[in-house]
């Protein structure tokens, strides 16, 4: 039996290349004592990649998380056929002792079972019901305080944070203004996830936009993109507005540094509050989240769309399909 792994081959220059990785083939060792041998059912490509990758010394295994089945168990805490949602790199299969993996930041990341779903795909614990879907659930409600009656706009919002972040957003009562790259994504937003307005931020201006459909001002800001768009749309926010600072993904293949209009006049002036924050903030709630995010599929509350990519050679073009925006909604591999 063989396992393959991509390499990083080269730092990315701009947006991502094919030739920036290499994909290996090598024996699966038998896992020695305390270890298990897992096998990659679902990946997940995630824009923090392009940013950390500088961090990945070359010839280093692409990091990243993974819905992975156990085939074999000599640790007591796992058993075959258990399902596992862990920072195992891009990778189909893993002989690891799970209490010594880590995150690409370092940390000891025990790769955690996954909760019972209740028949939802387990694809989702790298989606809804895992990383995304905490950063949208815990990101909107402890750092936007969104009151009922509020507007809140959402930029990235087809993707697989933002149309999470809006769709809560009408849960909890607001008017929920979404900007996404395409129309098709605009009038998915509006069709089908019941977003009060979208727009196709290429297409329009996004001042003249918020102008038209938030005449009375914006109170919740979740911001996935940065750049020009945030100073846009922070200079249409109330006073006392509250936004959370959760990407910057416009930047993120920036040969040179992106300039956008300065936003402390603004900040100042309107008085807002901007936290920026990472998804492990909550690590002590995490599951908490998870159930929350399952109740509302459970209630029929969120619609849940994943761009499913097929087959783990395929994992650079996934990766590469969030800075082009090909995806709608969570991109994962099906190894
Ligand atoms: N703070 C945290 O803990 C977390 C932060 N994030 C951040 O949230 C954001 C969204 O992540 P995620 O939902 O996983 O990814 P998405 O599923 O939203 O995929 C990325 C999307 O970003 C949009 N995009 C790409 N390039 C640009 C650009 N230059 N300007 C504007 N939009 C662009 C594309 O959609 P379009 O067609 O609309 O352009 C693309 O589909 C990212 O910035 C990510 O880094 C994500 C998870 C956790
Ligand atoms: C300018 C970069 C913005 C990245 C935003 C983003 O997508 C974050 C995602 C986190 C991700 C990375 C978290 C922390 C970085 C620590 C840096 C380091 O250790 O070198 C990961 O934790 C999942 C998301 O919560």
């Amino acid at each position: 039996m063989t396992l393959r792994r991509f390499v990083f081959k080269s730092q990315f220059d701009g947006l991502p290349k094919h030739s920036d990785f290499e994909l290996v083939e090598e024996p699966i060792r038998e896992p020695a004592p305390n270890e298990v041998v897992l096998e990659a059912l679902y990946l997940s490509v995630d824009p923090y990649m392009r940013v950390f990758a500088r961090n990945v010394p070359t010839g280093g295994t692409m990091f990243g998380t993974q819905v992975a089945k156990v085939t074999k168990s000599k640790h007591p805490g796992y058993k075959e056929g258990d399902l596992v949602v862990g920072h195992l790199g891009w990778a189909s299969h893993s002989v690891v002792n799970p209490d010594q993996v880590k995150s690409f930041g370092g940390e000891v990341a025990k790769p955690y079972i996954l909760p019972d779903l209740g028949g939802v795909s387990p694809s989702t614990g790298l989606g809804v019901l895992g990383m995304p879907g905490n950063t949208a659930w815990f990101g909107l409600t402890k750092l936007c305080q969104p009151k009922p009656g509020e507007t809140l706009v959402v930029t990235g919002a087809a993707g697989a944070v933002g149309s999470l972040v809006g769709q809560i957003g009408k849960i909890l009562g607001l008017k929920v203004i979404g900007f996404a790259g395409t129309d098709e994504k605009v009038q998915w937003l509006e069709d089908d996830l019941k977003f009060d307005r979208a727009f196709n931020y290429k297409t329009v201006s996004v001042t003249e936009a918020l102008k038209e459909a938030a005449p009375e001002g914006v109170d919740c800001y979740f911001d996935n993109v940065g750049g020009e768009m945030s100073s846009d749309v922070m200079n249409q926010m109330n006073t006392y507005g509250r936004v959370a600072v959760c990407g910057s993904i416009s930047a993120y293949n920036a040969t040179t540094p992106v300039l956008a209009p300065i936003v402390q006049p603004t900040i100042i002036t309107k008085q807002l509050t901007l936290t920026g924050f990472v998804s492990s903030r909550w690590k002590d709630c995490w599951f908490e989240g998870i159930q929350q995010m399952l109740h509302f599929i459970q209630e029929d509350k969120l619609v849940v769309r994943e761009s499913i990519v097929e087959g783990f050679e395929k994992m650079p073009d996934a990766f590469i399909s969030l800075f082009t925006g090909d995806n709608t909604g969570k991109v994962v591999v099906k190894a």
